[in-house]
């Protein structure tokens, strides 16, 4: 018998497929893991920036969500890109009702530098969301909202990690490195212990839904019922590897390659028909 885990992400959409829930479910999908996917708000972006982004409706978000839990219950659930505190204050009362696992991305700035949340969302949150967090995934700039102090090196990340923890309430909370200097490391507190997550820093301009990738391997990896230590480390290989055996698609900052880890070992010579 084949056991099968399911995991949820409820984000906007990137119809270029590099960020968003296409990045998410081809995320669970790599990790043999059954997506199924919330749309909170269709965007229009590439790999170049954003163009326009359509907020549906908080009701129809809603109905998406009562689609999903009346019939397939996910092992684990993540939140990407959610505009607005009403979507928020939706999404927590529902998830309040619900004891799976619960990873936050909290997505705000595009790296294009286009706002994906609304001004106000990005403090409600902390208030909202954060504190029924299994894990919080901020990138640095996300994470300075969070705990109101700059972020310039590997202690400052310690610390903010810390803090969302104790203070903001998540179980646990992962500061990635991706826009600090050096190796891109990633800082882990689990409410007792730090651990550090490393790689070579690829040099690269296709990074475009890096984030997205390393937290929707994360979902899926608690999905399958791994601790929070092993599936952080499992979201860091996938996605060195997405990162290193880049695609080269897209005119601007392109996607990373979901299936970059099957080609470990081989050069990374990807040549685009
Ligand atoms: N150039 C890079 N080389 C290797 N790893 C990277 C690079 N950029 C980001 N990462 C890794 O990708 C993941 C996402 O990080 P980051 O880019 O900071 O997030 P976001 O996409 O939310 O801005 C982290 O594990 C980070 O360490
Ligand atoms: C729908 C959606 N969610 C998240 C991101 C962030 O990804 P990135 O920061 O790599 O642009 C994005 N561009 N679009």
């Amino acid at each position: 018998m084949v056991e099968v885990a399911s995991a949820l992400t409820i984000a906007g959409t990137d119809p270029t497929g590099g960020a968003g829930i296409q990045a998410d479910l081809k995320s669970f999908q790599e990790r043999e893991v059954y997506g199924m996917s919330v749309v909170t708000s269709v965007v229009a972006q590439n790999t170049l920036g954003v163009d326009d982004i359509y907020n549906l409706p908080v009701s129809f978000i809603e109905k998406q969500l009562n689609s999903v839990f009346q019939d397939i219950v996910p092992n684990a659930v993540k939140t990407g890109m959610i505009a607005t505190v009403e979507m928020m204050e939706m999404v927590a009362t529902v998830l309040k009702k619900q004891s799976v696992d619960y990873v936050i991305d909290p997505v705000m700035i595009a790296k294009s530098g286009h706002s994906l949340m609304e001004e106000p969302s990005r403090k409600v949150i902390r208030e909202v969301l954060v504190p029924l967090a299994t894990v919080v995934t901020p990138n640095v700039p996300e994470a300075e909202i969070l705990v109101d102090f700059k972020i310039t090196n590997t202690d400052d990340a310690k610390r903010a990690a810390k803090v969302i923890v104790t203070e903001l309430g998540a179980k646990s909370a992962v500061v990635k490195g991706g826009h600090l200097m050096g190796e891109a490391i990633d800082v882990l507190y689990d409410g007792e212990n730090f651990h550090y997550f490393k790689s070579a820093r690829t040099d690269t301009k296709h990074t475009h839904g890096t984030g997205c990738t390393f937290s929707a391997v994360i979902t899926a990896e608690l999905a399958k019922g791994k601790s929070v230590v092993d599936a952080v480390a499992t979201g860091k290989q996938f996605i060195t590897d997405a990162i290193h055996y880049t695609l080269g698609v897209g005119k601007g900052n392109g996607p990373t390659n979901h299936w970059g880890y099957r080609l470990k070992g081989l050069p990374n010579q990807i040549r685009r028909r």
